[in-house]
């Protein structure tokens, strides 16, 4: 096995290195550089206690739990790094920001506990001052609290967030289709339930789909009433009942921090500490069941083991060749199940001029490219970054328009929230998750009508030697960073009882 030193000493490297800047340049570069050149080189070994297949950090967390057990794990990833969706990206004006997964917040206390464990600081996101909402109809308006105090959607989108809630009250997170109303839920859209539970209900629709693009990558009209309820379940833990504010919200919600040096940091360290246990570049093609074993093939050559761990995204799974196929109730529900669509889009400033103006850096619009606007300010650099999440219908109008003609559209929907300095940025960056092969889009696979009552109990269904990890196969947190090490953990613990 190979070294398994401790991970790069990044505050004091860049104190060294004598500025903020180099911080996070040193960061994910050498960090990866060197986990990468820790991971297995040349041939794969003939054989393992448990393979695991994707190196996200479901997957890293299921082989460090495996490892820790003493058994021999090896993880075989797609990519020619680690982390899936999540991912550092370098400014090259100075800073590291991520271009996907990245907030975290109360009750997501695996994410986090995992992180302080591996010496992974957070800091708070900035929300100092003021939201900005843009309504086509009321105009521009300041403001604070969850909901925007339009008067046109003010009580009807508060009576709304009111009944989601107390239908998530009583949702069986590990088991959504059981609930008595779980037929009649999903049998609708959150889009159709806002229209016959509001009385704006174009307005209450267009004010979700602040909510929904960003955290499904698609609009009201395409998710399930019934997934959304147990989504918003799932925004919370054991002692603590999930909540539309804790999704939804920076203070007190899933927004309200960010890991020092970038989210990626995360998986980087997992993979340092497993060293040769991982193999980059080496995509399963085929996993077969033999008599006394099972076969992972990949890129890279194949290995036999007794158990396998799942834990790519349910699209590359049915990517898989499987001998058995997987159960076809499972493949019923991967099927079913769609990749949000989603970029991130950010724009670097010289500074960040909207704090000064008393605002947080958060918008809502109610129409542009940017539906949803966030501070993406890091500690490693002065500029200020405006972060726009162009998702679900938002996506379809503007991810297929030229770099240059949306770069001016996000630019512009920035202006109309933050003002004319907006439109000069010193640098913009985005990031399309559709277009990354072993993903095919973000934040997480969501659930259309009919799919979760009918399919959803096989999600976390073992198959013959094979377990499934993955963030879509958690309950708390499902789609989240928290989600992905839950899973990860469970899935670790069935594979090790089964040895
Ligand atoms: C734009 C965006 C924004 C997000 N924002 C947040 C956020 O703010 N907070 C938050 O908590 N979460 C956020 N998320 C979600 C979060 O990133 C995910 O929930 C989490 O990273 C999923 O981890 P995972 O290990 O389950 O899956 P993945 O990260 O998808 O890992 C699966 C791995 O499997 C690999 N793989 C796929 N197919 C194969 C194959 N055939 N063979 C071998 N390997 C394979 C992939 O390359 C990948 O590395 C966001 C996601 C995106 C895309």
């Amino acid at each position: 096995m190979g070294a398994h030193e401790p991970i790069l000493d990044l505050g004091r490297r860049g104190l060294l290195l004598g500025g903020a800047a180099a911080l996070g340049a040193l960061a994910t570069q050498a960090l990866e550089a060197r986990v990468n050149a820790a991971t297995l080189q040349g041939g794969l070994p003939g054989r393992v206690d448990v393979v695991v297949v994707g190196g996200g950090i479901s997957g890293l967390v299921a082989a460090r739990r495996v490892a820790e057990a003493g058994r021999s794990v090896l993880v075989v990833e797609a990519r020619d790094r680690v982390g899936g969706r999540v991912l550092n990206h370098e400014l090259a004006t100075g800073g590291t920001i991520e271009a996907g997964g990245a907030f975290v917040g109360p009750t997501q206390d695996h994410i986090t506990s995992l992180a302080a464990d591996l010496g992974i600081a957070t800091f708070d996101q900035y929300a100092t001052g003021k939201n900005v909402y843009v309504s086509s109809l009321t105009g521009r308006q300041e403001y604070t609290g969850t909901v925007p105090p339009d008067p046109t959607i003010l009580l009807d989108a508060a009576l709304a967030l009111q009944q989601l809630n107390g239908f998530a009250a009583d949702m069986p997170v590990d088991a959504p289709w059981e609930h008595p109303r779980a037929a009649e839920w999903d049998a609708t859209t959150l889009g159709e339930w806002i229209g016959r539970n509001t009385v704006n209900s174009g307005g209450v629709e267009q004010l979700m789909k602040s909510w929904t693009q960003p955290t499904f990558g698609a609009d009201p009209d395409q998710l399930s009433m019934l997934y959304v309820i147990h989504y918003v379940a799932c925004s919370g833990n054991e002692t603590n009942v999930g909540t539309f504010e804790r999704n939804s919200d920076t203070v007190g919600g899933a927004q309200e921090s960010r890991f020092v040096g970038g989210s990626q940091r995360v998986p980087l360290a997992l993979a340092q500490r497993l060293g040769d246990r991982v193999a980059l570049a080496a995509a399963v093609t085929r996993i077969e069941h033999l008599d006394n074993r099972a076969v992972v093939h990949t890129t890279r050559g194949r290995v036999a083991c007794r158990r396998v761990i799942v834990s790519a995204p349910p699209k590359q799974v049915l990517g898989i060749d499987w001998s058995p196929d997987i159960p076809a109730g499972r493949r019923a529900l991967l099927s079913r199940m769609q990749m949000g669509q989603l970029m991130k889009c950010d724009a670097v400033y010289d500074r960040p001029f909207w704090r000064e103006d008393g605002l947080t850096g958060f918008g809502l619009s109610d129409a542009g490219a940017v539906r949803v606007a966030f501070d993406n300010g890091v500690a490693d650099t002065d500029h200020g970054i405006l972060l726009a999440f162009v998702g679900g219908s938002t996506w379809r109008q503007y991810g297929s328009l030229s770099r240059a003609e949306r770069r001016q559209a996000v630019l512009a929907g920035f202006a109309t929230m933050f003002g004319e300095k907006a439109l000069h940025p010193i640098e913009y960056t985005e990031k399309d998750w559709t277009r990354e092969q072993w993903t095919t889009g973000g934040p997480v696979a969501m659930y259309p009508p009919g799919v979760m009552s009918t399919h959803g109990e096989h999600i976390r269904t073992p198959f013959g030697r094979v377990h499934w990890a993955g963030t879509e196969t958690s309950t708390y947190w499902t789609g989240y960073m928290d989600g992905a090490v839950r899973a990860g953990d469970r899935a670790a613990v069935e594979a090790l009882e089964q040895l």
